[in-house]
């Protein structure tokens, strides 16, 4: 028998930025951060985060509801995983990207319809201002938001790709575009055989070399600072892309291709990473959402699927093609020269 159908879902989505807003509100305002260092009652807490007292019950109560806070004995609480990865001061703190959708993306996606009537971003450059990477890194804290944010979305993803990809086979990679080198970072701890860089704008140096200090890999992993339009790509047996082709239109990701194909040897890898969208486009939610965020962002920007990757490849050259499952909505394209 067919289920009866039901409001149930579409009131939900429909609704979800409110949970969706609360959780970053709290992100913003230190909750889970203040909480790390121990539970508090209702008084304290909201003395501490300047919360109006017609709000605060329900703001914490409804965090509490939504399963990011406890509250026993009238004491509110992380759970553990908001202590883990929303504690500003722990290093497993993946907030950055809440952070920036935050700031930008909560209000720029209020412009989603007229992106999709225009074909236009919405954000900073909404009307002809400098693309939005120029525009990001115009501003220091911003630029260290934004690239704090691609640690936070990348982070299981380039444990996956530490992980699973045959590195035993290679000795050297360059990740293109690395932002604060979170994914050469991890590949170089897993693998102590391999010598890595992370190649990007100069802009982005201080705080990937911050990071890749931090995490104790920085005998092995440089950076190679430059810009992708101006010059070719550094030489390595792997080029890693995360998060890059779906910032540019077609004709830019078959030259970034291209530009791989030409940094490797033969046998040489492409590892193309992102939301990539399933081939059938009916499963993937986050990656063709993730496409609307590049429409929101950028002048031309879309994700794809596999098979539309693994083709921009087989014409630039590549002779094999594969495309593996990482995490969540991630997977990975891997082209062989
Ligand atoms: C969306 S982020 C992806 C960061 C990281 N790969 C990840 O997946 O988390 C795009 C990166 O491309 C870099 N980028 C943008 N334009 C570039 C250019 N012309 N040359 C080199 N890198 C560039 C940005 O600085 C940023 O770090």
């Amino acid at each position: 028998m067919q289920a009866q159908p039901s409001p149930d879902a579409i009131l939900q989505t429909g609704l979800a930025f409110w949970a969706s807003k609360t959780l970053l509100s709290a992100i913003e305002l230190g909750v889970f951060t203040e909480l790390a260092r121990g539970p508090q009652a209702l008084e304290s807490l909201r003395g501490t985060l300047g919360l109006h007292s017609r709000a605060a019950r329900d703001f914490l109560d409804a965090l509490v509801a939504l399963g990011f806070l406890t509250r026993n004995d009238g004491r509110y609480a992380n759970r553990p995983d908001t202590d883990l990865f929303l504690d500003r001061g722990k290093p497993s703190y993946v907030g950055g990207i809440l952070e920036m959708a935050n700031a930008r993306l909560y209000p720029f996606w209020a412009g989603l319809t007229e992106g999709l009537r225009t074909g236009l971003p919405q954000n900073e450059v909404a009307h002809g201002g400098p693309n939005l990477f120029d525009t990001l890194y115009a501003v220091p804290a911003r630029l260290k938001q934004f690239l704090a944010a691609m640690t936070g979305i990348s982070r299981g993803a380039n444990l996956a790709i530490a992980r699973q990809f045959p590195w035993k086979d290679y000795r050297s990679f360059v990740d293109v575009g690395t932002a604060q080198g979170d994914l050469a970072a991890q590949i170089a701890l897993a693998h102590p055989h391999l010598h890595g860089m992370g190649f990007d704008l100069p802009p982005v140096r201080p705080i990937f070399e911050e990071h890749v200090h931090a995490l104790g890999v920085a005998d092995r992993v440089t950076f190679a600072p430059g810009s992708f339009f101006d010059q070719a790509l550094p030489q390595a047996d792997v080029v890693l892309m995360g998060h890059i082709l779906h910032d540019w239109d077609l004709p830019t990701k078959r030259m970034l291709i291209g530009k791989a194909y030409d940094a490797l040897p033969d046998g040489g890898a492409l590892v193309v990473y992102e939301s990539i969208i399933d081939d059938e486009r009916k499963e993937n939610a986050f990656g063709l959402l993730m496409s609307l965020n590049m429409l929101i962002e950028t002048p031309g920007g879309f994700d794809y699927t596999g098979a539309d990757c693994a083709g921009w490849m087989k014409d630039a050259g590549f002779r094999q093609t594969r495309a593996e499952h990482l995490v969540g909505p991630d997977s990975m394209v891997v082209g062989i020269r």
